[in-house]
């Protein structure tokens, strides 16, 4: 990991739960690893009014809640605390700007990192160009999900776009800098033995599964104006889904990914209302047990009686392409469900005949089922032999490769890697303006139907698997959610 050059990142929101819970640490132990040169510093901009040895007594505790111990250690510590400074600021405002000119040092990049809501990326943009504040080599990185429907993400990149050229602007999508998610290329377009099976051909569909056992925590209100499918689905699981459905691009580089990503996005088969009635199924978590303690409903939990916000979201989609036609994409994400778990199941079709009419036990179809959390690994599910003399007995086994083992040590948080190359200025792992926005349209009929027929979401209890209507979604194609329980 050789150092990158010397950076100053702000951290518009440096007092918010993303900041403390993610940046700050992902620094940290980026600084730890020796990545940050000296004279590289982080600046936190909040309103709060803080002054600096505040700020770092604040960031000292939140370390201490969110780096694991064994990786605490003083002398990093009070090197990265020595680089905190912190300025405050009324983003939307038009004073003390000259606060943040003060503490930005020279010859460094500078990250600006927009950690606060979507509607503060234009005004944040125009205040740093308005000071004078941004230099060619900066760069501006964008939280998702950036805006909260087709037009609202137009405005934003256009306001962000009159201040920075799109080769500064980085749109972050963490689950690209999650390691299993990046292995999925390498996993397809490194080994030669899946490919040629990688379509319609031998898949019979795919599923793309994001499970929370937390609920919304102190984001409640953030999240009862946006909701699972502007919060996970729009972004995470499309973008996850980009990767197991592109064509291998000719190289590993900026453009060429992002190209083949917006390809299978520009595929997706747009959702009339009556496919939205059909194919999409939305949830809202009620009081429950989660990990054996009994939990609140989502309304008590964001205080509002009466919120149709969806805590769940089911879709059946389609990639209208040679290589993807006819095979159905099944995306599931949703909060306070029974376990934390993320995975994409490819399950193979069925033999096209049946070798062994007299074997006992049944076959199971060939399924590649991919853990990207936790407990990271690929599991090929597969149908063998059971030893014995008698007669040909069935059993479905796997094939299991576990990365922590394998590989001997745990893999980084997304956000180290994210930071790295927002200051190396590689934007290969971050979503291009035509992404986002090509993302936005396909989700754009579903908003738009669910508003317009007054959508209530089905209630789910907190622990439980979801609304039963999304194991209806893919039952009714003779098909079933892939629990992990077969093998
Ligand atoms: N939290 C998470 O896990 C994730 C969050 N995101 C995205 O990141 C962004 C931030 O989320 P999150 O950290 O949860 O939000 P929080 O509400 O926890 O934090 C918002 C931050 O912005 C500051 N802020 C808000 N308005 C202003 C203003 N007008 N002027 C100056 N400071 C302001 C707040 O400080 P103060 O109130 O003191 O001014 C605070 O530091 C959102 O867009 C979210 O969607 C994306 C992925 C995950
Ligand atoms: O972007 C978001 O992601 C988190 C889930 O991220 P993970 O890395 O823990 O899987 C989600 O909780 C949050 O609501 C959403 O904004």
């Amino acid at each position: 990991m050789s150092p990158v050059a010397p950076c100053t990142v702000v951290v518009f929101g440096g007092t918010g739960d993303l900041a403390v819970r993610k940046l700050l640490p992902a620094l940290y132990l980026r600084d730890r690893d020796g990545q940050l040169p000296p004279g590289s510093r982080i600046v936190g901009a909040a309103r709060a009014g803080l002054d600096t040895d505040g700020y770092r007594d604040k960031i000292r505790g939140e370390l201490a809640r969110f780096v694991p111990a064994p990786l605490l250690d003083a002398g990093t510590l009070t090197r990265f605390l020595d680089r905190l400074d912190y300025v405050s600021l009324d983003f939307a405002g038009g004073d003390d700007w000259s606060a943040l000119h003060d503490v930005l040092t020279p010859d460094s990049v500078r990250v600006f990192y927009l950690a606060c809501a979507p509607s503060l990326f234009g005004p944040i943009s125009h205040h740093l160009a308005r000071h004078g504040l941004v230099e060619p080599t900066s760069r501006v990185v964008l939280e998702k999900p950036i805006g909260r429907d087709l037009a609202s993400a137009r405005a934003i990149n256009d306001a962000v776009g009159e201040v920075f050229d799109e080769s500064q602007i980085f749109r972050i999508d963490h689950y690209l800098g999650k390691e299993s998610v990046q292995n999925l290329l390498v996993t397809r377009f490194a080994n030669t033995l899946l490919e040629p099976l990688w379509n319609s051909t031998w898949i019979d569909h795919v599923q793309i599964t994001v499970s929370e056992s937390l609920g919304v925590g102190t984001r409640g209100g953030y999240y009862d104006t946006s909701g699972a499918l502007r919060d996970m689905l729009q972004n995470h699981l499309l973008q996850v889904l980009c990767l197991v459905a592109m064509e291998p691009p000719t190289i590993v580089d900026r453009e060429t990914v992002r190209d083949e990503k917006l390809k299978v996005l520009q595929a997706l088969r747009p959702m009339t209302a009556d496919d939205v009635e059909r194919f999409t199924v939305t949830g809202q978590y009620g009081p429950g047990l989660v990990d054996g303690g009994a939990v609140p409903g989502y309304r008590d939990e964001v205080e509002n009686p009466d919120s149709r916000t969806e805590t769940f979201v089911a879709v059946r989609a389609e990639v209208r392409n040679w290589r993807w036609a006819g095979v159905p994409f099944y995306l599931r994400t949703g909060k306070r469900l029974e376990k934390r778990s993320s995975e994409i199941v490819v399950q193979f079709k069925d033999v096209p005949h049946p070798m062994f009419p007299r074997a006992e036990g049944a076959t199971e179809p060939n399924r590649l089922v991919i853990r990207l959390q936790p407990d990271e690994g690929i599991c090929l599910h597969m149908t063998a032999k059971e030893p014995g003399p008698g007669g040909i007995r069935l059993r479905p086994v796997s094939l299991d490769l576990n990365y922590v083992d394998a590989f001997d040590r745990p893999s980084p948080d997304a956000y180290e890697r994210l930071l790295m190359d927002v200051v190396r200025g590689d934007p290969t792992l971050f979503m291009r303006r035509d992404e986002v926005e090509t993302a936005w349209a396909w989700v754009e009929p579903i908003l738009q139907t669910w508003d317009r027929t007054g959508r209530v979401p089905r209630r789910y209890p907190a622990g439980t698997s979801g609304p039963t209507d999304a194991t209806t979604l893919i039952e009714r194609d003779g098909r079933a959610w892939y629990e992990g329980t077969s093998v």
